[in-house]
């Protein structure tokens, strides 16, 4: 693992992960990847989550084209340096930011959206200028398998790496050193992943999980929200980061909540769940288990239905549930819906307020001044007013978690920033030393007062303009003049002094 790591290393040491062309030519190549072996790529992620080609292709595939071509169309804008404003004592010189790459990268993915939720961070870490390892879950092995065999066929083979496994394999590459870290997964291993960055003072992304809530106000078209929420909730089976994972309303509206649920869950797979191909499985035994765990004691108002040997958990919803039981203390990651009944929005708030930051918030109602309120008063990493999920697919926003749900963010020009340091450059000439007397010791009470001057003086754009402009005029002056060099500098310390007197004669 070590000796992975170093070759990385050297690899991103060559430079030639760098220039603009090569970043380019890179996702380009990522881009022919996907495109000329879609039909692998949508079968791995089939054959991991039972998931149709149709659903993986528009729910991992779209994001992952979408995301390089704004990377091609905005990163030569990105990657160019960018002057910053300047005070006194530096306005001869040159200032400006330069977004450098970190390094070298590790990427460790999920199981629940396999394929993006590696690609779509390996994008920005191209982009920026990165090597890259990249751990993709051992769950979801088909597309583990895939993206190892498939990446070296296209991208730098000692830049870009793959190396598959599962905690033993994670624990030993967490021990190297690396300059960045994106985890995303579940908050107990963010935890684990956290601790091991400490040691080497690697700065982390942590894209985790969380309890999601969703708030009905009675003012709704409840037909228009239920068809949402079943979307969200039922979409890839409830393995979603960013489903509701349950739902705050006033007890009155529950049982109409059930039903419009029953009746869209009828409309989008039929009478017979389990045949339709947009319905999809539980990843593995053990969540299995954990999922019907949730279900013991509850009400179910609708579902409830399983089937062990092919791990399927019917769309289900819970009604009264009870907040201290153990279905609204974990994250469900499955397709079971509890409702919590609560007065009014002040309760549903403080309900919110009283748990761990949610990843995600959805609120549906037509009074927009009360989604404005619940977005002021709540904290989550992302918010959707009147729908669900959607807000992942605008790669203007970054994408990421708030306290427990995770830190940092990615997508578009957030994944180039967070893969990104960004340098602070002031290039100076070796001339005009006599300015640079004012901090060279000792010093003085003159000395402090220029410095207050250079320093705290704010000029307005107007006071500016007329200093450029008599700068200017003396410069011009001077040109003239025989004695360049020392009317220049009499000129300017006589413009400096009249000012600085003014300013200080203001002052007091
Ligand atoms: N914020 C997001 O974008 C996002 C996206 C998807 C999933 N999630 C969250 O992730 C969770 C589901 O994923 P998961 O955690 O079950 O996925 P997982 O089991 O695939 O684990 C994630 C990664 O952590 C590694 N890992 C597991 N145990 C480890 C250990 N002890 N030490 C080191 N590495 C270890 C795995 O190898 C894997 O690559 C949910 O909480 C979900 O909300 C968040
Ligand atoms: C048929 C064409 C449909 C067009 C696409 C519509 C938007 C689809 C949105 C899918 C979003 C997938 C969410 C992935 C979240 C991954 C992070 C958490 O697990």
């Amino acid at each position: 693992m070590e000796r992975e790591v170093q070759r990385v290393r050297q690899a991103f040491l060559s430079g030639r992960s760098r220039p603009l062309r090569f970043r380019l030519q890179q996702l380009e190549a990522l881009r022919r990847m996907v495109q000329e072996r879609e039909k692998d790529i949508l079968a791995a992620i089939a054959a991991d989550l039972c998931k149709s080609e149709l659903n993986a292709y528009s729910q991992e595939v779209i994001t992952v084209l979408g995301e390089i071509d704004f990377m091609l169309e905005n990163l030569p804008e990105w990657v160019t340096a960018k002057p910053v404003k300047k005070n006194l004592l530096t306005m001869m010189d040159e200032a400006y930011i330069q977004p450098q790459p970190l390094g070298v990268v590790l990427i460790i993915g999920a199981w629940n959206y396999p394929f993006v939720l590696i690609i779509q961070p390996l994008i920005g870490a191209i982009a920026a200028g990165n090597a890259v390892i990249i751990k993709p879950s051992e769950l979801s092995e088909n597309t583990a398998k895939i993206v190892a065999k498939l990446l070296p066929q296209y991208l730098d083979q000692d830049l870009y790496v793959v190396i598959n496994g599962g905690v033993e394999e994670t624990t030993e590459l967490l021990k190297q050193r690396f300059d960045h870290i994106f985890y995303t997964g579940n908050t107990a291993v963010g935890k684990i992943v956290m601790e091991a960055a400490a040691k080497h003072l690697t700065p982390v992304t942590l894209e985790l999980g969380g309890k999601s809530p969703c708030y009905i106000d009675k003012d709704c078209d409840l037909d228009i929200v239920c068809r949402r929420i079943t979307w969200g909730k039922y979409m890839n089976c409830g393995q979603t980061c960013i489903a509701p994972d349950y739902i705050l309303c006033e007890a009155s509206l529950q049982s109409q909540i059930v039903w419009k649920i029953k009746e869209t869950v009828k409309e989008f797979y039929g009478e017979n769940i389990k045949e339709s191909p947009d319905y999809e499985r539980i990843i593995n035994l053990r969540h299995f288990k954990r999922i019907l765990s949730l279900l013991e004691g509850q009400k179910i108002a609708l579902g409830g239905e399983t089937d062990e040997a092919t791990r399927y958990i019917a769309p289900t919803v819970l009604t009264d549930v009870d907040p201290k039981t153990k279905v609204m203390q974990e994250e469900i990651f499955g397709p079971v819906l509890p409702i919590v009944p609560v007065k009014n929005v002040d309760e549903a708030i403080d309900f919110i307020n009283e748990r761990e930051k949610p990843l995600a918030l959805y609120v549906f109602s037509h009074n927009h001044k009360l989604i404005k309120r619940m977005i002021d008063e709540t904290s989550s990493g992302g918010v959707t007013g009147n729908d669900v999920i959607m807000h992942f697919t605008l790669n203007s926003f970054p994408f990421g978690g708030v306290g427990s749900s995770g830190m940092g963010a990615y997508h578009g020009k957030h994944s180039f920033d967070t893969f990104s340091h960004q340098r602070p450059c002031l290039l100076k000439s070796l001339k005009r030393e006599g300015a640079n007397k004012l901090r060279y010791p000792p010093n003085s009470q003159s000395k402090v007062d220029w410095g207050k001057f250079f320093l705290l003086r704010r000029f307005n754009k107007e006071k500016l303009g007329l200093l450029v402009f008599t700068f200017l005029g003396i410069v011009a002056a001077v040109l003239v003049k025989k004695y360049q060099a020392v009317l220049r500098r009499k000129a300017l310390l006589i413009f400096l002094v009249v000012h600085r007197l003014r300013w200080s004669s203001k002052q007091r």
